[in-house]
């Protein structure tokens, strides 16, 4: 917003007045040094309707100062901040945070990091802005706590994908992707090639049995998408055999069959291919272990990403980075001969949707290593193991509370060997990282790590796909986060 007239003085007793900068318009400036943590504004907010904003606010000026309302209803609302509160300017490194008190319809602004007279105060709009972002004379600082809680709940809705012009369908080049996929090595050409992995599979004498096991299946959550690329039922020599679901190793235990399904189950363990078939040959091959689905596709094909999915996966990482930040923040690092710091971060958001990318049902962590004084609490760790104790996860499942099927990852740094081990046992779906660790990672560096890519290495019973970020700005820098390349990430 450029504005020519002069901005009024505004009465504020924290250290905050009003002036314009060209190319943002008018923006809120400290009248004096302000200390982190400092309550610099509680804004009232005006609420309507998304049907009122949608006949009266849309494409008007409203739009640049109208936030979507998350009071927890399933109807949600549409607030303007009265007061100084709509005319806080954004910028990636925000040193305000800010946080909805729906209980008083208002907004509170607090200073994220100390202040210095005379700096532009300024806020975090999100990852997805609809104008050109201007210079900004705003140092770069970490992010501390509060910037978790200081944005999530608000988003401008003229920052939503579909409201500037853009198709958040379009499928988006591969060139242009803000990551690089690091490709695995050539396909499963020879029996000795393919790789698979114990499963417990189960003997069954009649027919009639299998349609009440499936359906137990089913029920027990055993039917799980890892074997979605495997038939259930095998028919060899005679005999008839159901797959049950993936062995954790040689000394799992088989999962427990009801006797009334079937009498005196014999339950054992059988390797199966840990993917789909892209060739004919390769169909042969693998069938030749259990029966496999043909899934051609073009040589080099890969997921097409559109433009939501970019939008997802740029507020992951740039959370991931918040964690990173708050790591350092709060202090972590090495003491022993040296200090070293580890502002390592991790972040799982919730599966894309197109729809719903706020992403706030993610969940996240950071290297503990020196406030906990325990060598292992590294961030993926820390991370998994949330996850397994939340109680959100263990609603779903007791047993299966540290997998993350189908989930993305988003993490600072390249994972080290223990935390791609990790990953792998996880069966996550596929790992981002924004700084490789070429001596000590486990997803192969920047394509010329010591180590190669652990999910590539035979025996080993899942893949994931590995991704090395490489898109800079909407709240992602390296800047503060690298780390000495002999430590684990
Ligand atoms: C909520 S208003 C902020 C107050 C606004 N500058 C004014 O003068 O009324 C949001 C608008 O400010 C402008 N703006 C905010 N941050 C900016 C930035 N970093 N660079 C350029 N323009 C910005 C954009 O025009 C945006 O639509």
């Amino acid at each position: 917003m450029s504005s020519s007239s002069k901005p009024p003085q505004h009465l504020n007793s924290t250290g905050c007045h009003i002036q314009v900068t060209p190319g943002k318009g008018r923006g809120v400036f400290a009248s004096r040094p302000i200390t982190s943590n400092t309550l610099i504004e509680i804004s009232p907010v005006l609420l309507f309707t998304k049907d009122e904003y949608e006949r009266y606010g849309k494409h008007t000026v409203l739009d640049h100062y109208t936030f979507i309302w998350k009071d927890g209803t399933a109807s949600g609302k549409m607030a303007l901040a009265l007061g100084l509160g709509s005319l806080f300017n954004h910028y990636p490194h925000p040193n305000v945070s800010y946080t909805l008190d729906t209980s008083t319809d208002s907004i509170q602004y607090r200073t994220c990091r100390d202040v210095e007279e005379g700096e532009e105060l300024c806020i975090y709009y999100g990852s997805q802005l609809w104008f050109e972002e201007a210079e900004n004379g705003v140092d770069g600082s970490s992010l501390s706590e509060e910037e978790e809680d200081g944005w999530g709940g608000l988003s401008m809705v003229a920052g939503e994908g579909t409201s500037h012009n853009m198709d958040p369908h379009e499928i988006i080049d591969e060139e242009q992707l803000p990551f690089t996929r690091i490709k695995p090595p050539p396909e499963e050409e020879t029996l000795e090639d393919v790789r698979t992995a114990p499963a417990w599979v189960i003997d069954v004498p009649d027919p009639r049995y299998i349609t009440a096991l499936l359906k137990w299946l089913k029920k027990t959550g055993l039917d799980s998408p890892d074997l979605g690329h495997l038939k259930r039922i095998r028919k060899y020599d005679n005999k008839t055999t159901l797959l049950l679901c993936l062995a954790t190793g040689d000394d799992d235990s088989p999962p427990s069959v009801p006797d009334d399904l079937l009498p005196n189950p014999s339950i054992h363990q059988h390797p199966v291919p840990l993917s789909s078939a892209l060739t004919p040959t390769q169909l042969t091959l693998k069938s030749t272990f259990w029966p496999t689905y043909y899934t051609p596709r073009k040589k080099d094909q890969v997921e097409d990403w559109t433009r939501a999915q970019c939008d997802w996966a740029w507020e992951a990482m740039r959370r991931a980075v918040a964690e990173g930040k708050k790591a350092r923040a709060k202090g972590e690092g090495l003491t022993d001969t040296r200090f070293e710091q580890l502002p390592i971060g991790a972040y799982v958001p919730a599966p894309f949707q197109l729809d719903d990318n706020q992403n706030d049902n993610g969940f996240s962590g950071f290297d503990t290593r020196t406030s906990t004084s325990h060598p292992l609490r590294h961030a993926v760790l820390n991370l998994v193991r949330d996850l397994g104790e939340s109680h959100h996860n263990k609603a779903e499942s007791n047993t299966s509370s540290y997998l993350l099927t189908s989930r993305s990852i988003f993490l600072t740094h390249e994972p080290c060997i223990m935390c791609t081990m990790a990953l792998l046992h996880s069966r996550v779906k596929e790992v981002f990282y924004l700084i490789p660790m070429a001596r000590t990672g486990g997803c192969g560096g920047d394509g010329a790590g010591t180590c190669p890519p652990i999910p590539w290495l035979k025996g080993v019973n899942h893949r994931f796909e590995i991704c090395r970020w490489t898109g800079e700005g909407r709240g992602i820098d390296s800047e503060g986060l690298r780390i000495d390349e002999d430590l684990d990430a």
